[in-house]
């Protein structure tokens, strides 16, 4: 197959950040998906309905001309996360989820929540109101290995969670282990989860074999090659409850190189290209729409988009880096090639 056409698809998970970068992100994202779910960890975050309306203006003018990128917002949930902000944000009609991360577990997360059980009346109200939880799923207590972060966090916080709020509907966010996989497909109907293109083609080697590759450093962190090809198996599988988010997390060339860099890494200009190596490589093109296109929008309970997207087997070399602000950013693959490209985009880096 040299041509894959499918329905538009969604990013369920992207960071956007703010103020003079975001028009230099979000037109990537806007030549290939139709909504993506923006993410809160904004400097300060988005706690309130209010912040959430005002960042998701900004966002649509910062969009290219034309388009008709949809950001589904998210608020971003602290201890003391009222209820009554809960309610707002349903009211709103902008809002399509709210964020827990668990305080210090990745970029700017310091507002975040260090005892869920201070979040009760928060989570009913997201239940009660047909919220989305998402959840960056890694405990945070100093003493736990960061490659076992993960996984702790299934047994020691989802776990009671999902049992504590019966009708809460819940997404944990980028996979990263095969633990994550099972403990998600053994799960109830109402937890679906994300995968990021880098943990379905990288393992910990690309991140720390032969040299350091402080571009391949996201949290959490990527795992083992075992962790990849479950993660790769779940995504191809047609399991509606596994869709696609990129988590395509810019950070500036120098927050990245350097003696104690950021965690993310920069997608957008190449996420669903990204995506169809990865499907590519164990012959499942024709699972790409239903994870990339059907299953978020289900889980969701939004209409599936209309309009159709066509890619292209061609190679495409990605630049050194791409202007950000008034400095740059180095997207994954920089000055490398990715095997598919958007057919007639003239935009393509
Ligand atoms: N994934 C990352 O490594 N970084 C994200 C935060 C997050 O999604 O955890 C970021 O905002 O930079
Ligand atoms: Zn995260
Ligand atoms: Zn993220």
């Amino acid at each position: 197959m040299d041509s894959l056409t499918i329905t538009q698809p969604d990013d369920w998970h992207l960071h956007l950040r703010d103020g003079d970068v975001l028009a230099d992100v979000v037109h990537w994202s806007a030549a290939r998906f139709g909504r993506a779910i923006i993410m809160p960890n904004l400097v300060p975050p988005v706690t309130t309905t209010e912040a959430a309306v005002a960042y998701r203006e900004r966002t649509l003018a910062a969009r290219p001309a034309g388009s008709g990128f949809e950001p589904l917002m998210t608020l971003y949930l602290t201890d003391n996360t009222p209820a009554a902000e809960i309610e707002r944000a349903a009211a709103s009609g902008v809002v399509q989820a709210v964020k827990l991360y668990p305080a210090g577990a990745t970029t700017n997360s310091d507002s975040g929540v260090t005892d869920l059980g201070r979040c009760h009346d928060a989570l009913e109200a997201i239940a009660e109101h047909d919220l989305t939880l998402c959840i960056h799923g890694e405990v945070t207590a100093p003493g736990v290995d960061i490659f076992d972060r993960e996984a702790a966090f299934l047994d020691e916080r989802l776990g009671p969670l999902l049992d504590a709020h019966p009708r809460l509907r819940v997404v944990l966010e980028h996979l990263t282990t095969r633990r994550a996989v099972e403990f998600v497909r053994a799960g109830p109907e109402r937890l679906g989860a994300t995968i990021t293109p880098q943990h379905l083609l990288m393992n910990r080697n690309d991140l720390l074999a032969g040299g350091i590759r402080p571009h391949h450093y996201c949290l959490p962190v990527l795992k083992r090659e075992r962790d990849r090809e479950a993660l790769l198996e779940a995504a191809t599988s047609g399991h509606p409850r596994f869709f696609l988010g990129t988590d395509s997390a810019p950070h500036e060339r120098g927050q990245k190189e350097t003696a104690c860099g950021c965690a993310g890494i920069f997608t957008a200009p190449l996420a669903l290209e990204l995506y169809a190596e990865a499907f590519d490589a164990v012959g499942a093109l024709a699972r790409l729409e239903g994870f990339a296109s059907h299953h978020g929008a289900d889980f969701y309970g939004l209409p599936r988009n209309r309009d159709t997207l066509t890619l292209r087997r061609a190679p495409r070399r990605l630049p050194d880096a791409l202007p950000y602000g008034r400095g740059w950013i180095v997207p994954l693959r920089a000055g490398a090639e990715v095997a598919w490209q958007l057919a007639g985009d003239p935009a393509s880096p």
